[in-house]
């Protein structure tokens, strides 16, 4: 690996950012609630919560199966899924991605 800012590692190398950035993007729309957003969706249905874990019980069968078929494409599209619907849950409960990050880093 190359810190080459030139180099086609350095252009896709995803930012590890990125979590908090997404949990940001959760909490703000959990706050402002825009129309035609699913995530603000999630949090204005009065069933909203039902429907998330049901999604979470979901996409975690569709991990089970993605990497019993050793489909490693499926796997990484599905945990994508799940990790979104899984901070969405953190963030209806009030919790903040750091309780998460804390609690790993707890293990450590
Ligand atoms: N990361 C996600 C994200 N992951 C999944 N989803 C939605 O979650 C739903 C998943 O439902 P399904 O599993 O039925 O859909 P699917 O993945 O096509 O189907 P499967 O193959 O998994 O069965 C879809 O509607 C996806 O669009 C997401 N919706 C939003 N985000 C992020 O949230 C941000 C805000 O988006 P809005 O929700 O539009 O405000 C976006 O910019 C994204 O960064």
């Amino acid at each position: 690996m190359t810190d080459d800012a030139s180099s086609p590692a350095a252009e896709t190398e995803p930012d590890p950012q990125v979590l908090a950035d997404l949990f940001a993007v959760i909490e703000d729309r959990k706050a402002i609630r825009p129309e035609g957003s699913y995530t603000a969706s999630l949090f204005d249905h009065e069933k909203g919560e039902n429907a998330v874990l049901e999604k979470i019980g979901e996409e975690a069968t569709e991990v089970v199966l993605a990497a019993k078929d050793d489909d490693l494409d499926e796997l990484t599209y599905e945990s994508a899924d799940l990790v979104y619907h899984l901070l969405v849950l953190l963030s209806m409960n009030d919790l903040d991605l750091s309780a998460l990050l804390a609690e790993l880093e707890s293990r450590r």
